[in-house]
Order: structure tokens, then C-alpha cells, then sequence
């Protein structure tokens, strides 16, 4: 049939028409789907492991950048975080743990135990920095971004190499766990065990998390307790499980809570809680196989931080656990 050339132009014009419209529709269909995974947040398990690494790095960085703080390091207020965060869980209730980084909020942030923790909370503020433009990572969780700072703190400080599983969700204020669920140190290892055994763990991972005090320093205007307890407190070490077996602890005579004194090392110091693992006879073992050997502290210490972290957690189907490559020279 004969084709004129105004119905021929017609016809492109009319296809072209198509096409356009076609067009329109995708890509407002790819615009609503990915508002969808957006508002689920879905996009999240997008994320790979390359891009965590540079939260890392980033973390890494900043505390490499001031030496001014405390001891040397932000390094162990931001494990301190990562465990208050994670050490509200309930293994009944399914409640607390790191999932919703909740400690945003009061209640939690006026906790008495979480006293000098919003140092921890505004040192990595600018990593995700909700409220800057020009930030780097703010598609990260609160949630997640508490537990790498504690991965990272460990590692820089050259501890043991600590996976990391990505998914932790932000939640809001009415996910806070009551008060009380994190541990007394005025208190003995019936306590402790009251206390760990509600997260799940037995009396050698208690022994093992304990560990985490060959880091930093208690403060007396933030619990009332004061000192270090062990002479290198930025670097991860089995000198806390040392300290214990070997010193001579005596109370301190001062105005503060009670807490022990070294006798040759005057400057260290013990919470009763510390002391309650020397003095109960199944956690004693434990403190001394750590002190004789580090390497299996390490080894401990890296499983317990792992499972402490991922408590109560409802990780997607399908998402790994990670090792983030240090920027620092490990010892294991
Ligand atoms: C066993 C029961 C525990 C008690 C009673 C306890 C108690 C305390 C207290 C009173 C402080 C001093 C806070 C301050 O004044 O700034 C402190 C600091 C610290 N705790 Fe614990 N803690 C316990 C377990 C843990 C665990 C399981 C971890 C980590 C896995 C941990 C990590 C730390 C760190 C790194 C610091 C030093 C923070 C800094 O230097 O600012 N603690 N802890």
C-alpha cells in the first residue's frame, strides 16, 4: 500500500510518542520502588563490605587524629559504647542489645551506667553526621555505626580481629530497655551471673568480657570510681588477668565507692566486680589461663565480643559477618 509522507511522519510521531511515554513510566517506576527501598531499608543490604571498610577507615582515622584525650585514645570509651549498647539484652523478652541504638534517647542516655558515654556518641557523630551535609557515610545505622566503632576501637588498639555483620535498624525511644540491666560494679559474681546469664553468657565468657578493662580508666565525676587497671590502657593486653593473679589488692581509703588499690602498683586500680573473679572458684580458672596466655584470651575475647554485639540483632537472611583489615600492625 501506498504510504504518504504526512502519515508516514504521523506514525514516527506516533511511536516516538510511545516511546517517550514508555520511558515515563519506568522511570517513575524505578523512582517509587527505590522511595520503597528505601523507606524499608531495604537498601542497606546493598552494601558492601568494601564500603564498610571506609566507615572503618574513616573511625580508624579519627582515632588516629587526637592523643589528647584520657590515656591516649578514644579508643576504649567507644568499646564501652558498642558493650552498653549490646549489654541491655534479654535473652526472655527478645528486649535490649544493639538493634535500635535506643541510648539516642532518655530514658537510656540518663541511665546511670551510661554516664560520659555521649563522648563515645559525639566522636562518631560526624562519621554518619545526620545533621551535616558534606557527611561522608549517612546511609550507615546508629546502630551499626556503635558496633564498628567498638570493632575498630579493638583492632586499632591492637586487639584480636573482630568480625562484624551489617543490619542493625534505628529505633525510636520506645524501645528502650528499663534501667538496671547493666552490671554493678559494686557487686560480687553471684550479680555478674545474674547479669550475664539474663544476655546468654556462661561464667568463662563473663571471664572473658571482663577483659575488656586492660582498656581505659574509670572517671570519678562520671560513676565515682577512679583509675586504670592496667599500666597500657589505649593497647589491648591479658595484663588486666595479670594485675589480678599478682598484685596485692587492699580498699582504697578515700571518700569514694569502694574499690581497691595496688599495693606495689599504687596508681592501678580494682572494682569488687573485678575483684569477684579471682575470688569465685569456677571464674578463676578462667582469669588464670588468661593471664598465662594471651593468645587464648585473644581468642576469647574476639568470640565473646562477637556474640555480644549480635545479641537480639534480626539480621536479613543472606548477610555475612566481615573482617575489617586494620590500619594498625595486630598482634594476632
Ligand atoms: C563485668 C561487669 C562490668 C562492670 C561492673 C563494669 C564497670 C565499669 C565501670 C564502673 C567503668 C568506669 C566508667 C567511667 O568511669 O568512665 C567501666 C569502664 C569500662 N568498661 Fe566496664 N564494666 C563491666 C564489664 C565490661 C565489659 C563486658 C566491657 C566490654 C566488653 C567493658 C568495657 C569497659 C571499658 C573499655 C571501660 C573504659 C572506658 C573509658 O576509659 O572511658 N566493661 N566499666
Amino acid at each position: 500500500m501506498f504510504v504518504t509522507q504526512s502519515q508516514y511522519s504521523l506514525s514516527s510521531f506516533l511511536d516516538v510518542l510511545l516511546y517517550a511515554s514508555a520511558a515515563a513510566v519506568a522511570a517513575v517506576g524505578y523512582y517509587l520502588c527505590a522511595q520503597c527501598w528505601r523507606a524499608f531499608g531495604l537498601r542497606k543490604s546493598k552494601r558492601t563490605k568494601e564500603e564498610y571498610q571506609k566507615v572503618y577507615n574513616e573511625i580508624a582515622g579519627r582515632l588516629g587524629e587526637d592523643y589528647n584525650y584520657d590515656d591516649g585514645s578514644y579508643g576504649p570509651i567507644l568499646v564501652r559504647l558498642a558493650w552498653h549498647a549490646s549489654g541491655t539484652y534479654d535473652k526472655e523478652t527478645g528486649t535490649g542489645g544493639s538493634n535500635g541504638a535506643t541510648m539516642r534517647f532518655g530514658p537510656e542516655s540518663g541511665h546511670g551506667a551510661n554516664a560520659g558515654l555521649e563522648i563515645a556518641r559525639n566522636f562518631l557523630e560526624p562519621v554518619k553526621g545526620k545533621h551535616i551535609p558534606e557527611a561522608k557515610f549517612p546511609w550507615i545505622t546508629y546502630a551499626d555505626l556503635w558496633i564498628l566503632g567498638g570493632v575498630a576501637a579493638i583492632q586499632e588498639m591492637e586487639g584480636p580481629t573482630v568480625p562484624f555483620r551489617p543490619g542493625r535498624q534505628d529505633r525510636d525511644s520506645t524501645f528502650c530497655p528499663p534501667d538496671g540491666r547493666l552490671p554493678d560494679a559494686s557487686e560480687g559474681s553471684q550479680h555478674l551471673r545474674h547479669i550475664f546469664n539474663r544476655m546468654g553468657f556462661n561464667d568463662q565468657e563473663i571471664v572473658a568480657l571482663s577483659g575488656a578493662h586492660s582498656l581505659g580508666r574509670c572517671h570519678a565525676d562520671r560513676l565515682g570510681f577512679e583509675g586504670p587497671w592496667t599500666y597500657t590502657p589505649a593497647y589491648v593486653s591479658n595484663q588486666y588477668y595479670n594485675m589480678l593473679t599478682v598484685e596485692m589488692w587492699k580498699v582504697r581509703k578515700w571518700d569514694g565507692p569502694r574499690q581497691f588499690q595496688g599495693s606495689t602498683s599504687q596508681t592501678l586500680m580494682m572494682l569488687p566486680t573485678d575483684l569477684a573473679l579471682v575470688e569465685d572458684e569456677n571464674m578463676r580458672p578462667w582469669v588464670e589461663k588468661y593471664a598465662d596466655d594471651e593468645s587464648l584470651f585473644f581468642h576469647d575475647f574476639s568470640n565473646v565480643l562477637l556474640k555480644l554485639f549480635e545479641l537480639g540483632v534480626p539480621f536479613e537472611e543472606g548477610t555475612e559477618r566481615w573482617t575489617f583489615t586494620p590500619t594498625k600492625v595486630q598482634k594476632s
